[in-house]
């Protein structure tokens, strides 16, 4: 009988045994395997923090694979497509439908600039949806030095400028006009200059403008619609969702000069404007006129 007893509990017993015999270490990893999918299901925030530092550390990851793809070629506008590639399925990941209205618009043989908002990180996903070929964005400096993916983007011909520095980003972009009908070579630009995602669009900064006027190159809107049924980083919101790229008739300025830059800044902006209003006054269950 007593035999019986303990052969009955020496499972239990060598689990205990077993589990005492763990390290701190393994320990840990087991309250956290645990503990990990708990805080992701219950906790919006958790689940919006996992998400934002997978979605930048995937980027670094993906770039570590961009990278002697790319350096083949040395620094050419032509590795934005190997970026591009490599960064299309990441909306699959994120269950992020996408949208593009107005391709059309994008038919057009000579540079351009392309000009968009400028909500998040994210814009990226619709950025590589649509981005046309031979077309290189402008970004901050700061990016420059994020790791592989600051390296990914100087191997892709990303322009980068010193914000702080007006006369600095004055000259790397009048070196873009010529470097755009010298090369053939189309430039984004986020004329807003920073991330903004109050559901409307920040005054815009004049450099697209003039960039485009001095190599007197069409400028194209491309307007992304809100990310607030899906996405709120005040509220730490990161859900699925849908998101429309509009990309709307090119804005001519052959003719143009540094004087009208103000007035076709302003008309730009108010036409993008417009769709984005429009386009939120779509979105499901909303009524028109969500965008101040
Ligand atoms: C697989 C691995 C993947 C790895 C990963 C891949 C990622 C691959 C995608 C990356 C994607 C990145 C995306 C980043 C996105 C951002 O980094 S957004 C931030 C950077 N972008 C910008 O700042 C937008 C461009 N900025 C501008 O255009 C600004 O005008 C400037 C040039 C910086 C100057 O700024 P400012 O002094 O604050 O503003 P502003 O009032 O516009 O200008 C001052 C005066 O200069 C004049 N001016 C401005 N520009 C010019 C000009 N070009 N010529 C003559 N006069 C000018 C203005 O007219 C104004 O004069 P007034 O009209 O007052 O007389
Ligand atoms: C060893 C260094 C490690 C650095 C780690 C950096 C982490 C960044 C990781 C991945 C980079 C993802 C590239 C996404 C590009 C999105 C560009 C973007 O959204 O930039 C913000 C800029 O438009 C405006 O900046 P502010 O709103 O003025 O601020």
């Amino acid at each position: 009988m007593s035999s019986n007893v303990v052969k009955a509990a020496s499972p239990l017993a060598s689990a205990v045994t077993g589990a005492m015999e763990l390290s701190v270490a393994q320990w840990l990893l087991v309250v956290c395997l645990v503990a990990f999918p708990l805080l992701y299901e219950w906790s919006v925030s958790f689940k919006y923090f996992c998400k934002m530092a997978f979605y930048n550390g995937w980027i670094l990851t993906l770039a570590i694979l961009a990278i002697p793809i790319c350096a083949v070629r040395g620094r050419n506008v032509e590795n934005m497509k190997v970026l591009q590639f490599m960064l299309l399925h990441i909306k699959y990941l994120y269950g992020i439908k996408i949208e593009v209205r107005g391709w059309e618009n994008f038919n057009i043989k000579e540079p351009y600039v392309v000009v968009s908002n400028h909500q998040s990180s994210l814009d990226l996903l619709g950025m590589m949806e649509i981005l046309p070929s031979r077309c290189v964005p402008i970004a901050k400096r700061e990016l420059m030095y994020a790791g592989t993916a600051g390296l990914a983007c100087w191997l892709a011909g990303v322009i980068f400028i010193n914000r702080k520095k007006t006369d600095d980003a004055i000259s790397v972009m009048t070196e873009a006009a010529e470097t755009m009908l010298k090369e053939d070579v189309r430039v984004w630009v986020f004329p807003e200059g920073t991330r903004n995602h109050s559901g409307s669009l920040l005054p815009f900064k004049r450099g697209a403008f003039h960039l485009a006027v001095k190599a007197q190159v069409p400028v194209i809107p491309v307007v992304m619609s809100s990310y607030k049924d899906f996405y709120c980083k005040k509220e730490r919101k990161f859900t699925t969702g849908k998101c429309t790229v509009r990309i709307l008739p090119g804005v001519h300025t052959k003719g143009l000069s540094s004087d009208d830059v103000p007035e076709l800044a302003d008309r730009v902006r108010g036409m993008m404007l417009e769709a984005f209003s429009q386009m939120s006054s779509e979105r499901p269950g909303k009524g028109p006129g969500g965008v101040h």
